[in-house]
């Protein structure tokens, strides 16, 4: 029964399906059609699929340069004090209103579309405006999402998760939750300055105008959400798992976080909800001025990982390391074992279950930084350096925190020689070999120390825009000692989203998420380890965990 309302759901697969690539997706009484947005920190990117699971169209909005006028770097605003980090929430407007121009141009028949969801990058918060509700209610088709929404929001700056500015903050909420472990214990993780209920409890005490003046608080993925439905989202189980304010186990918002950040804040944030909830029909908005049927469900938005891990079909056993803007690494979990390091999740595909994530700041703008000075700015010369250079770099190991790092937090730059002596610079091509092994046995020792160990079997999942990057693969599978695999698509999140936006249908009868998807393609080795890795990286690790205590010590007040 289960399996028929899944195929029913899936539009029985009628045409549509033209198998990749982009442009457009056929004619009249062709297949159902599902979207899957992407609202990450660089760009907005979306994906179409038919029902069964092919990929229809790819599209992509870059905020730097197709947003020029909003001046961000790598989609973001560094303030003067380093710390705080923001992104103006009306280019995260404009590019949803650039992409939909994009898609309509490229022959995208969204009235074939029966159902969207979406991602966006964690933690970060949208403030809505007194009277955004009625705005979004009342959209006028004639005009642009960006013109219609210019004063809705009484914050314009949205925080985003590269901020490490709330450390009071964070101090103050685990004091009253009565420390760190037991934050963690409620919320899944202790607290952390990106967290959005950090973010919220500094612009309380240090622009409470702007608080007053604001009716709901979205994260960035509840506020794609609300764009498509025309009036506020819920946040999702699993997006709202990174607040340090939701009860990951009862999933509901915490009695004793949401006192400890902000008076009546539970009105501001309206109830969460399961992650495969369908939260209503895409608004008339959407039906007018883009052709979307009226019938449209709008699937629960989520955080990019949780996205990403349903693009994976993430596996339990399977560890995925994810190279986007941030590195992440998850892992799917059945019971949550909160620690000081790291953060549990609520699981987006199944309610009941978890996932565990560990993050890393310095990931592919490090890389790019490195790419630029080492390699003259071009993939090809940093991908000929890892494959010219031998596994282990003779002994050399670097530590690269451009910017304040959250696992572990530390910052600077640390490079190391064969014997730990402190060194200030290394060749071009050993310094990207180091950047590139010291930042993967960083994702291995503090995997490991999240309690993941490797095991004959083991499939490392790589996503993200290096994962392209064949030689950075390499070098994967070789630290993890572990075979790695990819998926077609390196933007796993949209992927996921599409593939949560067809579950959604069908998710509230019963309908597993893996059997909406159990025909999808597998994904495919991309690298194995060298035979001499594990000899090499085994010892290299425990180099790096002393290295690495040196520097936490060093960086001590
Ligand atoms: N060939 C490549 N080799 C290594 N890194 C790459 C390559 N192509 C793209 N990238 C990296 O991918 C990053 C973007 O990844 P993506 O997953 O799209 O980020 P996000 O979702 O955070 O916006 C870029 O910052 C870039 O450094
Ligand atoms: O903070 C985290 C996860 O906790 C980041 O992973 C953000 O979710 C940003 O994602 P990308 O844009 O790097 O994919």
């Amino acid at each position: 029964m289960a399996a028929a309302a899944a195929a029913a759901a899936a539009g029985g697969g009628a045409g549509g399906g033209t198998g990749g690539g982009t442009g457009g997706t056929g004619g009249a009484g062709a297949g159902a059609v599902y979207l899957g947005f992407d609202f990450s920190t660089q760009q907005l990117k979306v994906v179409a699929i038919d029902g069964n699971l092919n990929v229809l169209h790819q599209n992509n909005v870059q905020f730097d340069s197709e947003l020029p006028e909003f001046r961000t770097q790598g989609g973001v605003h560094i303030q003067p004090d380093r710390l705080t980090v923001t992104s103006p929430v009306l280019m995260w407007v404009k590019a949803l209103d650039l992409l939909l121009d994009k898609m309509k141009r490229a022959g995208l028949d969204f009235s074939r579309v029966r159902a969207l969801s979406g991602s966006g990058q964690q933690h970060g918060s949208v403030f809505w405006k007194r009277g955004a509700s009625q705005t979004l209610r009342d959209l006028d088709p004639e005009q642009s999402l960006n013109q219609l929404l210019q004063h809705s929001f009484s914050v314009s700056d949205s925080p985003v998760w590269m901020d490490s500015s709330s450390t009071q903050q964070c101090a103050d909420l685990q004091s009253a939750a009565g420390g760190a472990q037991s934050l963690a214990e409620i919320t899944g993780s202790r607290a952390y300055e990106r967290f959005t209920g950090n973010q919220i409890a500094k612009l309380l005490q240090s622009r409470p105008d702007q608080y007053q003046d604001s009716e709901r608080i979205s994260l960035v993925s509840s506020f794609a959400a609300s764009l498509f439905l025309g009036g506020y989202a819920s946040i999702d189980y699993s997006d709202g798992s990174g607040m340090n304010l939701l009860d990951i186990r009862s999933r509901t918002w915490s009695k004793i976080c949401l006192e400890a950040t902000a008076p009546h804040l539970d009105r501001l944030l309206g109830d969460p909800q399961p992650s495969t909830a369908v939260l209503g029909r895409v608004s008339p908005y959407f039906v007018r001025r883009f052709g979307f049927s009226e019938s449209c469900s709008v699937v629960a938005f989520t955080g990019d990982n949780p996205a990403s891990l349903a693009g994976m079909r993430l596996q339990q056993g399977d560890i995925a390391v994810s190279l986007g803007t941030s590195d992440t690494v998850f892992l799917w979990i059945q019971q949550p074992r909160p620690a000081l390091e790291g953060h549990i999740f609520c699981n987006p595909v199944d309610w009941q279950q978890f996932m565990a994530l560990l993050c890393f700041k310095n990931g592919s703008l490090t890389r790019e930084r490195i790419r630029n000075e080492c390699a003259g700015a071009s993939w090809e010369v940093f991908s000929a350096a890892l494959k010219e250079t031998p596994l282990g770099n003779h002994g050399n190991i670097g530590l690269y925190f451009d910017t304040m790092e959250i696992t572990p937090p530390a910052v600077g730059v640390h490079r190391f020689n064969q014997d730990d002596k402190k060194v200030s610079s290394l060749s071009p091509q050993v310094e990207v070999r180091a950047l590139v092994e010291g930042q993967f046995l960083s994702r291995r020792l503090h995997a490991e120390s999240l309690g993941y160990s490797i095991i004959p079997g083991t499939r490392v999942l790589a996503t993200g825009g290096a994962s392209s990057n064949k030689e950075i693969l390499q070098v994967l599978s070789d630290v993890f000692n572990a075979p790695v695999y990819t998926i077609d698509l390196s933007n796993s999140a949209c992927l996921g989203s599409a593939y949560r936006a067809l579950h959604g249908l069908t998710a509230e009868s019963g309908v597993s998420f893996s059997d909406v998807v159990k025909n999808a393609a597998e994904p495919q080795l991309a690298a194995k380890p060298h035979p001499t890795a594990q000899e090499v990286y085994d010892q290299m690790l425990k180099r790096y965990a002393r290295l690495e205590e040196r520097v936490l010590q060093e960086s001590r007040p």
